[in-house]
C-alpha cells in the first residue's frame, strides 16, 4: 500500500474513543484532523494525538488533508455531515443509523453516487467471526433451507448510554433506530434482504431517571417507544421475529437463532466481534461449536472502516451504505407498519444490498472450511 489513508473524525463523544484506539498507530491509516461542535473537546483530543489538528467542522470537511470523513456525530447530524463531506469530494464512513430519516439517507446515497465517492456505515460487527461463521455455515448448507429466525436486543435506561437528547428520537422508534441496525445488518447478511415487514410498538413508561453521568437522578419524560417488535419477511421466504427494547432490567442480547430444514444455528452474541457459533444438525444429540472463521477479528469498533478503506472502491465494503440504507428502509417500514396497523412491502429497495462475504482465504485462513468440532 502507498501513502496512509487520511481520516478526519467529526463527533468526539463516547464512541470516538473506541475508534481512535483502533485507528491510531496503524500504518495504513492516519488520523489527520478532528472536529466537534465543542471546540474545547476537539482541542483536548488533538492535544493527545501527535500530528492531529483540531479544526472547525466545515474546515475539516473541506480539508485537503482528509480522504475519508469518519462521522461519529449524533444521529440527527449524520446526514448533514455526510452531505458536507461528499460535497467536498470526500468518502464518508459513519456510525449507525445512516441518517435519521429514510429521505435523508437516500439523499446521502444519491449525492455520493453523483460525486463518485464511497459511503460506509456501521455496524461493523457483521465482520466479526460470529456473523461471518454463521453466514458461511448457512451458505454451505449446514442447516439446509433457512425457515425462520429470531433476535432480541434489550437495554435498560437508554439515557445512561446516551444522555444526548438527539438519541430520544421524538418521532418514535427509539430502541429500533438505536439498536436495530446491529441485528438487521446481521440478519440481512445471513438471510438476505427484506421484502416485507409487520411491526408493533408500545410506550409503557412515562418518565425515566438518568442513571449515571452529569445528569444522574434527573427525571425526564419518555419521548420514545419503549419497545418495537416485528416480523421480517426475507426475499427467500425466511421469516424473522425481532424485538428491540429500552425496557429491560438487564442489558441482554439474545442469540440470533436460525432454524433451517436440516438444523439450527445459534450466534450467541452477534454484537461481539469474536462470538462463536453453535450448530444443532439433523441427527445430532447435542449442540456443537463451529470453529470460528479467521475473519476480521480485530476485536473492536473500526474494523468496518478499515475494510472500507481496504476495499478502495474496487469492491463493496462489508459495512456498506447500501446495506445501511436497506437497514433503515426496514426500520422505517416497521415503524410505519406499527403506526398504520398493517403489513408493509418494501418498495424502495431497487436491488438487494451487497452482503459481501469475506473471501475464503479471509474466512478460513486459506484452508478448506473446517467441520464442526
Ligand atoms: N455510545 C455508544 O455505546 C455507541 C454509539 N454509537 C453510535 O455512535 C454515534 C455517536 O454516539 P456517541 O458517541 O454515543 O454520542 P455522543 O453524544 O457521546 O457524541 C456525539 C458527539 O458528536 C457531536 N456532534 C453532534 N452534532 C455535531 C455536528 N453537527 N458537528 C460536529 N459534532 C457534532 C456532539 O457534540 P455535542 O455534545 O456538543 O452535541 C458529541 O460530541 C451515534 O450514531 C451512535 O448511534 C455506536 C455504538 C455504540
Ligand atoms: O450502539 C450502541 C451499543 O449498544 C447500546 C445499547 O446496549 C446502544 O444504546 C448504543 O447506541
Amino acid at each position: 500500500m502507498g501513502d496512509a489513508h487520511r481520516i478526519g473524525v467529526v463527533g468526539l463523544g463516547v464512541i470516538s474513543r473506541a475508534y481512535l484506539d483502533t485507528l491510531v498507530g496503524r500504518s495504513a491509516v492516519r488520523v489527520t484532523a478532528v472536529a466537534d461542535l465543542d471546540a474545547a473537546r476537539s482541542a483536548a483530543v488533538a492535544a493527545e494525538l501527535p500530528g492531529v489538528r483540531a479544526l472547525a467542522v466545515e474546515e475539516l470537511l473541506s480539508s485537503p488533508d482528509v480522504d475519508t470523513v469518519l462521522n461519529l456525530t449524533t444521529p440527527g447530524a449524520h446526514a448533514a455531515i455526510a452531505l458536507g463531506a461528499i460535497g467536498h469530494g470526500k468518502n464518508v464512513y459513519g456510525e449507525k443509523p445512516l441518517a435519521a430519516t429514510l429521505a435523508d439517507a437516500h439523499a446521502v446515497m444519491a449525492a455520493a453516487a453523483r460525486a463518485g465517492v464511497g459511503v460506509g456505515c456501521a455496524p461493523d460487527t457483521v465482520l466479526g467471526t460470529g456473523v461471518q461463521t454463521a453466514r458461511a455455515a448457512v451458505a454451505a448448507g449446514r442447516i439446509g433451507r433457512p425457515l425462520f429466525a429470531s433476535a432480541v436486543m434489550v437495554t435498560p435506561g437508554h439515557e445512561r448510554w446516551h444522555p444526548h437528547p438527539d438519541f430520544y428520537y421524538a418521532e418514535g422508534g427509539g430502541p429500533l433506530l438505536d439498536m436495530g441496525p446491529y441485528y438487521l445488518a446481521s440478519l440481512i447478511h445471513l438471510l438476505g434482504p427484506v421484502r416485507a415487514v409487520t411491526g408493533a410498538s408500545s410506550r409503557l413508561r412515562a418518565e425515566r431517571v438518568i442513571g449515571s453521568g452529569p445528569r444522574t437522578g434527573e427525571r425526564i419524560p419518555v419521548e420514545v417507544d419503549s419497545h418495537v417488535s416485528g416480523v421480517l419477511e426475507h426475499v427467500g421466504g425466511t421469516l424473522t421475529t425481532i424485538t428491540t427494547s429500552f425496557d429491560g432490567v438487564a442489558t441482554t442480547a439474545s442469540p440470533i437463532e436460525v432454524h433451517g430444514e436440516a438444523g439450527t444455528l445459534a450466534v450467541p452474541d452477534p454484537n461481539r466481534f469474536d462470538g462463536d457459533v453453535r450448530l444443532f444438525g439433523l441427527g445430532d444429540t447435542r449442540w456443537r461449536t463451529l470453529p470460528p472463521s479467521a475473519g476480521y477479528v480485530d476485536g473492536t469498533r473500526g474494523v468496518g472502516l478499515l475494510d472500507f478503506i481496504a476495499a478502495d472502491g474496487q469492491r463493496a465494503p462489508r459495512a456498506n451504505g447500501e446495506l445501511a440504507l436497506h437497514v433503515l428502509e426496514t426500520m422505517t417500514a416497521l415503524l410505519r407498519s406499527s403506526a398504520e396497523g398493517r403489513r408493509i412491502e418494501l418498495t424502495t429497495s431497487a436491488r438487494p444490498p451487497a452482503a459481501v462475504p469475506l473471501t475464503a482465504a479471509e474466512e478460513w485462513g486459506g484452508q478448506a472450511a473446517p467441520s464442526p468440532a
